[in-house]
């Protein structure tokens, strides 16, 4: 899959393509509908399927503060979308200059002139250009004038409401694995390279893999049984997400997974974690041995859990 990174990076040899445009944040079910219908209209037309992403996402850049918490990274939503026969991505940059585009500077801009466009995909809640004024039957009507075909993928629902990824955040916030697996069509993990952390974890009884969000807002907090793979090896465990209040942290959010009966040396190793039930809230203890016992009631209820459970 090819990434074009900003719309003065697409050259003559872009244009001509079907495409979708959108967040695509988790690439959930209903995402994932309306990619099987670009690679349908790619195959007909004999262009690549292409999907138009934003970084920042418009939320972030409007509020970063107020932003929900990203189901995937980037580096995740390519792989996602790669895997979903997605042949091109083109990424712009979402900023003023972006957000002042009126619908039909956009269509001009991006789609015709960027894009070539031959075909576009789009939910029938899309909106975009200055103030969200670009809408369905607008794009219609540019297709018209500019000789694309416009298509609204049908709303995917589950039991009886639209999937989103607003609705995948409250699933997970709400520790609803099996709705949020339902949702997204495969269980939901967050990945990521193993770093060093302090080493506490040793002291502690638990050596924890750290697994590195960087500056990520994660939309899960607290002590969960989790089942993580490294080098094509699934392992079980118990994993802590949060900014570890009992130990002295830079206050930022850190993922620590301590996988039963492993030892070896995780560092710089990529990690992919699922999640499948929350065991407690983070707490802030007053002491390292209570940190501790904690902890070891953690691993055995884990323990408990994957006994006669074949580790998904
Ligand atoms: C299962 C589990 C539960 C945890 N629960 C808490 C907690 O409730 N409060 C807290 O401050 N830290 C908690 N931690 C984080 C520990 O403080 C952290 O793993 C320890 O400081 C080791 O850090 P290090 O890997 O950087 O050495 C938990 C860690 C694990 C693995
Ligand atoms: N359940 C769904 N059924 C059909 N199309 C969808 C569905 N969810 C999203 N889409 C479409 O997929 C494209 C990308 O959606 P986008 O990621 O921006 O929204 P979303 O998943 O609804 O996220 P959010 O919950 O953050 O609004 C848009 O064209 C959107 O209309």
């Amino acid at each position: 899959m090819q990434l074009v990174r900003g719309l003065h990076n697409l050259r003559p040899q872009h244009r001509g393509c079907v495409a979708t445009i959108g967040n695509f944040d988790g690439v959930h079910r209903g995402h994932q509908a309306i990619l099987m219908r670009l690679r349908e209209r790619a195959a007909e037309l004999q262009v690549p399927a292409c999907v138009v992403i934003f970084e920042p996402q418009p939320r972030e850049f409007f509020g970063p503060e107020t932003a929900p918490a990203r189901l995937a990274r980037l580096r995740d939503k390519l792989e996602l979308l790669a895997a979903e026969g997605v042949e091109r991505v083109v990424c712009l940059a979402f900023n003023r200059r972006l957000r002042e585009l009126s619908a039909a500077q956009f269509v001009q801009q991006v789609l015709v002139d960027g894009l070539g466009i031959r075909h576009l995909e789009i939910g029938d809640d899309f909106r975009f250009g200055c103030d969200r004024a670009g809408d369905f039957d607008f794009l219609l009507q540019s297709g018209a004038e500019h000789g694309f075909s416009v298509e609204a993928a049908a709303t995917v629902e589950l039991d009886g409401e639209r999937v989103s990824s607003t609705r995948v955040r409250e699933a997970l916030a709400a520790a609803d694995f099996t709705l949020a697996e339902r949702l997204l069509g495969r269980a939901y993990c967050i990945s990521g390279r193993v770093l060093h952390g302090q080493k506490l974890g040793r002291q502690l009884g638990a050596p924890t893999a750290n697994v590195q969000l960087k500056r990520r807002k994660a939309p899960l907090h607290g002590v969960y049984l989790v089942s993580a793979r490294v080098d094509g090896q699934r392992h079980a465990g118990v994993a802590n997400i949060g900014v570890r209040p009992s130990v002295a942290g830079d206050g930022s959010a850190h993922l620590e997974v301590h996988l039963l009966d492993f030892s070896g040396d995780l560092y710089g190793h990529r990690m992919a974690v699922a999640f499948h039930r929350k065991l407690r809230d983070e707490q802030r203890f007053a002491s390292l041995e209570a940190l501790k016992t904690a902890i070891d009631a953690d691993i055995a209820a884990a323990r408990a859990y994957w006994l006669g459970q074949p580790l998904q």
